[in-house]
């Protein structure tokens, strides 16, 4: 007779995921050098501590709770070639300008979350791509193979979760750089916007909230509150997630919290299940529902209210607020018609969540010209009904979550730039999904903190 594992009957054990079905795993040709791999990484230390994790959870609480507004952003995938001091810099201080226009907005604190330093597996809708009649593997982001079309870069090799480590290390440690060190000081406001968008009518429109902000923190110096020496003014909390896709990466960075004796993802503070992987009875939501991290879960347009709630009796079965993170990613299109009947769901079971909008997933058309892009002004409708949505119901739309980068790029139409799908191949550099480069990222930014501005004021 075949066992099958489900969540009720299985106890759990970082590496309980195995018994279960496996959605969006490559395979891998040489299955010692694998293992090899995942002896490697479980050796190494992880990235982050089980006492972050549970801070952000804290933070995340006083989101649900209406006291505070989650945004989360970065990188569709991150690129072992592309990662530079540069190009980790530029999407910090464009997120740190997002953030700056929120709170200032919304006048409540805004966790910060990026995209970043761990997002290198991505899920695929399929798994061959065919160019000119030959077939080879999708690419699967940096942690599997290689972008380029060849057999040799589509075949998965497991020296590439060892590569995946050590840039997610790098990238965590400038970060923690930049966010302690001195970069993300509010008095350096005016020295955060980069060249390309510092013309441009956001990045003037920055200049003006950023001159606000000076003339403002003089005036408590003025007053006698030193500011030049609070942690509240000289530092940020940056967090980093990305989705738990590779679940060998992930069991290998699990880690048990000598504090506590609780487990915990070691690989990033937030981990997020994907819109194709939260199957109730898959491996993903086994591996997760263990783990004490916040835990995000992706809901795409046919998510069903009770599919919804089994979910969370799985991975919160406490009700534990900051725990969950639902980023609806339903079209703008279909937002309104589909989200009021997992918001009633929640509210009528009473479960603690923290409501997050990711305009970008549910709004990807492809070009005629074979180019994935997603329109600015669809983008920003599906905030505006997002927020609407919740503001009928009576809910509190909690954060946003942005593929986004601080490059100059062109994978997204719209927006002030006017970028039209003629333009999209300038430069075009995702490997994977369109991402709104730093000028469009600030223009949602200042258009969402006016829905936050309006929401204040009732
Ligand atoms: O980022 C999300 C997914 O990985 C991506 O949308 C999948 O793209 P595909 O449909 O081209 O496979
Ligand atoms: C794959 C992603 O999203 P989704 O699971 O919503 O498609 C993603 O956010 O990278």
């Amino acid at each position: 007779m075949i066992e099958i594992a489900t969540s009720a009957t299985t106890t759990w054990s970082p590496d309980s995921w195995r018994r279960f079905p496996v959605a969006q795993m490559p395979s891998y040709p040489d299955p010692a050098a694998l293992a090899s791999a995942d002896k490697q990484l479980a050796a190494w230390p992880p990235l982050i501590f089980g006492r972050e994790a549970a801070t952000l959870r804290e933070r995340l609480a006083a989101v649900s709770r209406g006291k505070a507004f989650l945004l989360q952003g970065g990188d569709c995938a991150e690129s072992f070639d592309e990662l530079s001091a540069g190009t980790v810099r530029d999407s910090f201080r464009v997120i740190l300008q997002m953030a700056v226009l929120l709170t200032f907005a919304a006048s409540c604190p805004v966790v910060k979350i990026g995209r970043m330093a761990g997002q290198y597996a991505k899920p695929r809708s399929s798994d061959a791509e065919t160019v000119d009649g030959v077939s080879l593997p999708s690419y699967r982001g940096d942690i599997v193979n290689g972008a380029e079309f060849s057999p040799e870069a589509r075949m998965a090799d497991p020296q590439r979760l060892l590569r995946a480590y050590s840039h997610s290390a790098a990238t965590l440690n400038l970060l923690r750089a930049m966010a302690q060190g001195g970069f993300a000081d509010l008095h350096e406001v005016h020295r955060w916007t980069s060249d390309f968008v510092r013309h441009s009518p956001q990045g003037e429109r920055f200049e003006a909230v950023a001159q606000s902000i000076e003339e403002a923190l003089a005036f408590m110096e003025a007053c006698g509150f030193d500011a030049s020496s609070s942690p509240q003014v000289k530092e940020v909390e940056f967090y980093t997630s990305h989705e738990a896709l590779h679940l060998h990466y992930e069991e290998a960075l699990t880690r048990r919290d000598d504090a506590t004796g609780r487990w915990y993802g070691g690989s990033a503070h937030m981990l997020w299940l994907g819109e194709r992987t939260r199957s109730l009875d898959g491996a993903h939501v086994e591996y997760m529902r263990g783990i004490d991290n916040p835990i995000g879960c992706k809901l795409g347009p046919n998510a069903k209210p009770d599919d919804l709630l089994r979910l969370l009796d799985t991975l919160n079965p406490g009700n534990v607020e900051g725990r969950m993170v639902l980023i609806t990613r339903m079209g703008a299109d279909l937002l309104a018609e589909r989200l009021p009947a997992l918001i009633a769901a929640v509210q009528r079971e009473q479960r603690s969540v923290v409501w997050c909008c990711d305009p970008m997933h549910g709004n990807t058309v492809t070009t005629s010209a074979g180019v994935k892009t997603r329109d600015f002004p669809r983008i920003l409708a599906e905030v505006r009904s997002f927020f609407d949505v919740h503001a009928a119901a009576g809910s509190y739309a909690g954060g946003v979550h942005f593929e986004m980068t601080g490059q100059d790029v062109t994978e997204c139409t719209g927006g002030a730039q006017g970028l039209t799908e003629a333009g999209l191949q300038a430069r075009y550099l995702s490997a994977c999904d369109p991402r709104l480069n730093g000028s469009q990222s600030l223009e949602l930014a200042f258009l969402v903190a006016e829905m936050l501005k309006a929401r204040r004021r009732g």
